[in-house]
């Protein structure tokens, strides 16, 4: 199996289950950090953060959290992420604690980055997380895009879902953002977590180079993380089965500015 994929844990405490947890020391990767956790209603969650700020994305179900004086009381917006509309996340900077309460079972990712400056504990409400539909043809997603660089409320970290339908690709034309030269192209990491509906599905993804000194296409399951260091990422997914992925991306500076493969980048011209 590539070293880039990673197989949903089951580790379980109380009624907290760590599905994921891939911070920098358990990957290859520098400034990108994810957990994933399910709470059963009444469970309980809490972390001291040092020098990462941290997404908190109420995936499914509705949660509490609280940061000292905020509270943020049954947030949450949906059963499933295949409901495909946009959910409630609270943004905690650097130096804070935090905690979770799942009001009912949940499922929350915590997605994050280095605290590069003190900021305020935020609630990022489901209405204002921005829609929209890209692509054309067998290219077509859909994304919300949850913390994106034109959002101060983080000081590196770029947080996004995207819905794939059967027989489209995403991420596509194959793109990667793993040069700091701007303003033509940014380096960031990015972390995949994917979902699929029905769940027994599975889809493709493939992390390449452009001299191929990396090269790994991976068989992808509901519920797998995909590492993406570096290189072009394309997703495509199966007819029949629906994609659901959430991207955590953060690198020296906070601009997503990608560079398309230029043996791909045609697709994008056709009429
Ligand atoms: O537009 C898409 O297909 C989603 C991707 O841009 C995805 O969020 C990503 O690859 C970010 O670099």
């Amino acid at each position: 199996m590539s070293h880039l994929l990673r197989k949903p844990n089951q580790v379980q405490q109380n009624d907290v289950t760590v599905v994921h947890q891939l911070m920098t020391q358990d990957t290859e990767l520098e400034y990108v950090g994810f957990k994933m956790i399910d709470l059963k209603a009444n469970g309980r969650h809490e972390e001291v953060l040092i020098d990462q700020e941290c997404c908190i994305v109420a995936l499914t179900g509705k949660i509490t959290v609280t940061e000292g004086k905020h509270v943020f009381e049954g947030i949450g917006t949906r059963q499933s992420v295949f409901e495909k509309r946009p959910t409630d996340s609270v943004f905690v900077s650097g130096g804070k604690s935090f905690t979770i309460e799942a009001v009912t079972n949940a499922t929350v990712a915590l997605c994050y980055a280095p605290a590069l400056m003190p900021l305020q504990t935020r609630w990022i409400k489901a209405e204002d997380v921005g829609v929209e539909h890209r692509g054309k043809y067998q290219n077509k997603r859909m994304v919300h895009n949850i913390l994106p660089d034109n959002d101060p409320s983080a000081s590196s970290l770029l947080v996004v879902e995207v819905y794939t339908e059967g027989g489209n690709f995403s991420s596509y034309p194959p793109h990667k953002h793993d040069q700091d030269r701007l303003p033509d192209e940014s380096f960031l990491e990015e972390t995949y977590y994917h979902e699929i509906e029905p769940h027994a599905g599975f889809l493709f993804q493939r992390v390449y180079t452009d001299d191929r000194s990396l090269d790994e296409t991976m068989a992808v399951e509901h519920r797998d993380v995909v590492i993406v260091p570096a290189g072009y990422h394309p997703v495509g997914v199966p007819d029949g089965y629906t994609s659901y992925y959430l991207n955590v991306m953060a690198g020296p500076r906070r601009i997503w500015k990608f560079h398309n493969d230029p043996d791909h980048e045609w697709i994008l011209d056709r009429k």
